[in-house]
């Protein structure tokens, strides 16, 4: 595979470029363009020029083109599930379902397009009249992880043209060559040039060219923590508007009155799909001493069943890590729990191929002062520790800088409730492991990020409110 810049409206070669491999076998699976800073600036110049025509279009227009773009992901998911698979290394079944996920994000803002209301106000003088409008806040910077390669992006792109934006995006150089497909799409679906642009290179030199352009007027961003609180620290030099979908480090509750069968359930569905490596899987397992043994007999029943391989095999149920920094942290999170006593359960597999895999890992007894209970282990590691009431749960749970998602499994509705609005986390999942929806808001409190993604929430990120006063 190959994939070059594309900026107003053309695909562009680049002297250099970056290899791009596949996690699950190691082999080289193409080069991705490497843009200079000549790049880096043309494609805020394209964005800004042909803001001036698409915010000018109805919201109607643009939603024709949103879907036009929703039918071309569509008639090509299988082809975009493949490359993101031989990329990011989730299962094929997964990968598809991600594709279907990112493209409810363009079905939902096609429409949402229409449904950007302004207001007037009652004046409290007789001689004025006031009027609130939702004007697109114009050239909107946009940079995504490898995780989710798809559904990071139209996740930012759907909403910001909906809004009347334009975009200039650079998706990681891990997984570039779903995002590429996506845009090609979108180009094929007659989307203007300008309106959307796609650079790849060195994201240091491209995240700092664009923070101190004063013409890209908001930066969505979705990513670690630590970047996150680096690009806020460069674009408050020109006060940009923010949108931060950063790290997580999830609770997951089970109460003396959860189902146990359904709460495992639960947790292997939001702690290994894509084989842990997401911002909202279970990170930390709180579950009350009174049914922790039943508990875990449930999870090695549930976990002995999991696959680990090549994603594009039959049957495999977790694929790869990205790279083998990520193998080694994971590494490290189980050695550093079993040296503080930990109980280290593997579920071993036969894996053919040298790729950066971990096989599932449950740890038992575990204690707050394991690495796997305070930073992001995003690997297949599910540590178990207990607790005794709800007041001590809440408590560790919250104790964190961190504030996306969390889950609470019980049948008791008081029990969900209390927990539910006492837990300092965007995402509430009750007895629910995957929670995230186009018509929702996706985001976090704390260290995990500002703003939301998803239903209305999504597109008023990228709008500015106007207040017009008529003195008549
Ligand atoms: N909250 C969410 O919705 C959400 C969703 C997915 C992933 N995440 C988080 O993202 C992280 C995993 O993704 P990742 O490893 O790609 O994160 P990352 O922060 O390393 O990279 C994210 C993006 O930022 C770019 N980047 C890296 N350094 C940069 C710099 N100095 N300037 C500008 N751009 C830079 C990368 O190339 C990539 O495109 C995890 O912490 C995960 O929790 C959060
Ligand atoms: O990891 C990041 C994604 O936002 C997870 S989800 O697919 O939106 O739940």
């Amino acid at each position: 595979m190959k994939a070059n810049l594309f900026i107003d409206g053309k695909w562009i070669e680049t002297e250099k470029h970056i290899d791009v491999e596949n996690p699950a076998t190691l082999e080289k699976i193409g080069e991705v363009a490497f843009a200079e800073e000549h790049h880096i600036n043309q494609a805020v110049d394209a964005a800004a020029k042909a803001f001036e025509s698409w915010k000018e279009l109805t919201a109607y227009e643009r939603a024709s083109y949103l879907q036009k773009w929703f039918t071309l992901i569509e008639d090509h998911k299988e082809d975009i599930a493949r490359i993101m698979t031989i990329e990011q290394g989730k299962p094929y079944a997964e990968a598809l379902g991600e594709v279907n996920y990112a493209n409810s994000f363009v079905s939902w803002y096609a429409e949402e397009a229409k449904r950007v209301y302004g207001q007037t106000v009652p004046a409290s003088s007789r001689q004025k009249r006031i009027i609130v409008l939702e004007q697109p806040v114009g050239v909107v910077a946009a940079i995504t992880p490898w995780n989710f390669p798809a559904a990071m992006v139209t996740r930012k792109i759907a909403p910001a043209l909906a809004a009347g934006c334009t975009v200039v995006i650079k998706p990681s150089e891990f997984t570039p060559f779903t995002a590429y497909k996506l845009v090609e799409l979108a180009h094929e679906a007659g989307i203007p040039e300008g309106v959307i642009n796609i650079v790849t290179g060195n994201p240091q030199i491209i995240g700092e060219l664009w923070m101190k352009d004063v013409r890209v007027r908001k930066l969505s961003f979705t990513g670690s923590t630590r970047v996150g609180k680096l690009l806020m620290s460069q674009a408050s030099s020109n006060v940009k508007k923010l949108s931060l979908e950063l790290g997580g480090h999830a609770p997951f509750i089970v109460t003396q009155n959860a189902d146990l069968k359904k709460a495992v359930q639960q947790l292997v569905l939001t702690k290994f799909r894509n084989a842990g490596q997401t911002c909202v899987c279970a990170n930390r397992i709180y579950v009350h001493n009174s049914v922790v043994n039943g508990f875990v007999d449930e999870l090695k029943r549930e976990v002995g069943n999991i696959k680990v391989g090549n994603g594009l095999k039959e049957g495999v149920n977790i694929g790869p890590l990205i790279n083998g920094q990520a193998v080694d942290k994971v590494q490290n999170h189980i050695q550093d729990a079993k040296q503080k006593g930990a109980e280290v359960i593997v579920v071993e597999q036969a894996i053919e191929e040298k790729g950066y895999f971990v096989e599932p890992t449950v740890l038992v007894n575990v204690k707050d002062d394991m690495l796997c209970m305070k930073e992001e282990t995003f690997g297949p590691v599910i540590p178990i520790t207990t607790f005794e009431t709800l007041v001590e749960v809440i408590e560790r749970a919250n104790n964190t800088q961190y504030g996306l998602a969390a889950y609470i499994n019980t049948q008791h509705i008081k029990e969900a409730i209390t927990l539910s609005e006492q837990l300092e986390f965007g995402i509430i999942g009750i007895n629910d492991g995957l929670p995230a929806t186009a018509q929702a808001p996706f985001g976090g409190m704390k260290e995990s990020g500002l703003g939301r993604e998803g239903g209305h929430w999504g597109i008023t990120e990228f709008l500015e409110t106007k207040f017009i006063s008529l003195q008549i």
